[in-house]
């Protein structure tokens, strides 16, 4: 995103009412300008002071006043860029706040509906936000609009007291410090984006190894993997070091510029001052004003740098922000959905993996997709919830077509619950109770004793912290958590994508069997499995292989389709 669009989304957001950070703009541009305003004093009184001594006669009273006034004014300067730091830290906190509301509420429905989302890269981007608007918005945008206010204020102060000799020099060297900077600014854009890429990559890298840790040590491959993302660190440096010395020849060319222009001014206000043509009072205050400019244009050079890489990470939570919107609240459905599947396929990019596939699923019903790895049966499952939209035909829910429902509403029709079920690293019950059921505590506990979440039959503790992705419970005991708190859940059609994997045939018989009892003529459930034993009891069996699919009740199947009962093996006889 260019650098002037990340400024006036930027702008737009601190002008926004609803986030309340009007004040505190106002607040902290009335310092500014109050910090500017004896910015420009304090040279004037010196000027004052030096004159008074040059004069010869000094009367003690007013020349302390003077004194006075100006280590006041010097003081009060410096006082000002601290207090401007409270109204700052506000609009940057309020701005984060924002931001990260936005770009969570645009992106986290991308990320649960694909499967490349990458958690680790927008989480790096999140974490980097609020160090990169200090940058731009304390550092640039709080520098640039006050430097530029600055630079006009002492060329008028100069205007009156110098001659006009001196405006158009300093005018030169400014046009010329601005075409010096100017010339790099396009290669330094790119390399800052280049080193905000890098460093996303790093984030990436270092997400996906904390993510695996089981993994990597107990394959004893910590080394690799320390490797691994040191070569990304080392490409972030790489990048980041070019962009420093983007900015060293930049600064070589504004030097020059400035030092030339530096040289002049002095040179010839030394010599008018020796001539008398101004004071020795003029000189300094030229100095002084000449030093203010070029002082504050020497820091951004390193604000610069830095706020390259953060304005790239702007423009990248910015571009995430408001793609979607907050859906509003779904109403939620009373009947069970009847599906339809008319001539519907898949591909992911140009690798089809289901090819016109038909099916009814009648309201009510209780279906079983089965059939080998990568059948494209979890494919099948995400098209019916809507979550992948079919690349030919139709899939329909009550004869409309899913994507022409808002997101809130599709989700709230039809619940799809993924193959790999995270838990939340928060208390037992919290995850049992989480949205949309409507299960109370005490009917939860009662059904997960009867499915005997301990063997041992103890009682179940809503108040256990369950650890980061439920990893102190175990695989059956999250699928039964899961598998209750859909009892308390209202859909039209639930689907089930191998929900049920690691529960031990009985388990998976008592659960199925409540949630059909529960949901009787009210939901559809759909369950993809490997497992066949509920096959039999289906009111439909779909079996999929390489992308096609047969469907009817498990013994019509094994009359009429060899796959279904080479697939069922032992089954068959059953
Ligand atoms: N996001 C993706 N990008 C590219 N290919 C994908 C993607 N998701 C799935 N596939 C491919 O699509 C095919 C079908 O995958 P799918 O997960 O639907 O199969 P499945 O029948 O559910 O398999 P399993 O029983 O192993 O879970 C597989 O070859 C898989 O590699």
């Amino acid at each position: 995103m260019p650098t002037f669009a990340v400024f006036r989304s930027l702008l737009r957001l601190m002008a926004d009412r609803t986030l309340g950070l009007r004040a505190d703009v106002a607040a902290s541009t009335m310092i500014e300008v109050l910090g500017i305003g004896l910015g420009v004093l304090g040279p004037y009184l010196l000027k004052l002071v030096v004159d008074s001594l040059s004069a010869g006669q000094v009367s003690p009273f007013p020349f302390l006043l003077l004194v006075a006034a100006f280590v006041l004014v010097w003081s009060g300067t410096n006082l000002t860029a601290a207090w401007k730091y409270v109204f700052t830290t506000r609009i940057i906190n309020g701005l984060a706040r924002r931001l990260i509301e936005g770009a969570l509420t645009g992106h986290l429905p991308k990320i649960a509906r694909e499967r490349e989302a990458d958690s680790g890269r927008l989480l790096g981007m999140l974490e980097r936000l609020p160090f990169s608007l200090q940058l731009v918005v304390d550092g640039l945008m709080g520098r640039v609009a006050p430097l530029l206010i600055q630079i006009a204020v002492s060329l008028a102060v100069i205007a009156t007291l110098a001659p006009p000799p001196y405006v158009v020099l300093m005018i030169v060297v400014l046009v010329g410090y601005y075409g010096a900077t100017r010339l790099s600014a396009r290669r330094f854009q790119a390399q800052a984006e280049a080193t905000n890429r890098a460093a996303a990559s790093v984030s990436q890298a270092l997400g996906d190894v904390l993510r695996n840790a089981r993994r990597v040590v107990f394959n004893g491959n910590v080394e690799g993997e320390i490797r691994l993302v040191a070569h990304e660190g080392r490409a972030r440096q790489a990048s980041a070091e070019r962009l420093a010395w983007l900015l060293v020849h930049t600064a070589g060319a504004q030097y020059l510029v400035a030092g030339v222009g530096l040289f002049l001014l002095l040179g010839l206000a030394g010599l008018d001052a020796a001539h008398g043509a101004i004071s020795v009072g003029d000189f300094v205050l030229l100095q002084a004003y000449a030093f203010r400019l070029a002082l504050p244009l020497g820091g951004l050079g390193f604000i610069l740098r830095q706020s390259g890489v953060a304005i790239a990470n702007i423009g990248d939570v910015l571009a995430l922000v408001g793609r979607e919107s907050r859906s509003s609240p779904a109403t939620i459905p009373t009947t069970a959905a009847a599906i339809t599947i008319d001539g519907a396929g898949f591909r992911y990019g140009s690798q089809w993996v289901l090819r016109d596939v038909h099916a009814e699923i009648a309201p009510g019903s209780f279906v079983v997709v089965a059939g080998p790895n990568g059948a494209g049966k979890s494919t099948l499952a995400r098209m019916i919830a809507g979550l992948l939209s079919p690349s030919e035909g139709r899939v329909r829910v009550d004869g409309v077509e899913m994507e022409a429902i808002d997101e809130a509403e599709r989700y709230a029709r039809v619940l799809y619950v993924p193959q790999f079920i995270g838990l939340f690293n928060r208390s037992l019950g919290d995850n049992a109770l989480y949205p949309p059921t409507r299960h109370d505590e005490a009917a939860l506990r009662a059904l997960l004793e009867d499915w005997c979440f301990y063997e041992d039959g103890r009682p179940v503790d809503f108040g256990l912290a369950v650890g980061e992705q439920g990893e102190r419970l175990s695989g059956g005991q999250v699928q039964k958590l899961e598998l209750a708190r859909l009892m308390g859940v209202r859909a039209s059609a639930i689907i089930l994508d191998e929900t049920t994997s690691s529960l031990d045939a009985p388990a998976e018989a008592r659960a199925i069997g409540a949630l059909r009892a529960r949901h009787a003529g009210v939901t559809t459930l759909v369950l993809v499995t490997h497992r066949l034993e509920l096959a039999r009891s289906a009111d439909q069996v779909i079996f999929m292989r390489d992308g096609r699919l047969t469907a009817g009740r498990h013994a019509a199947l094994l009359e009429i389709d060899a796959a279904y009962r080479a697939f069922c093996g032992g089954d068959a006889a059953a």
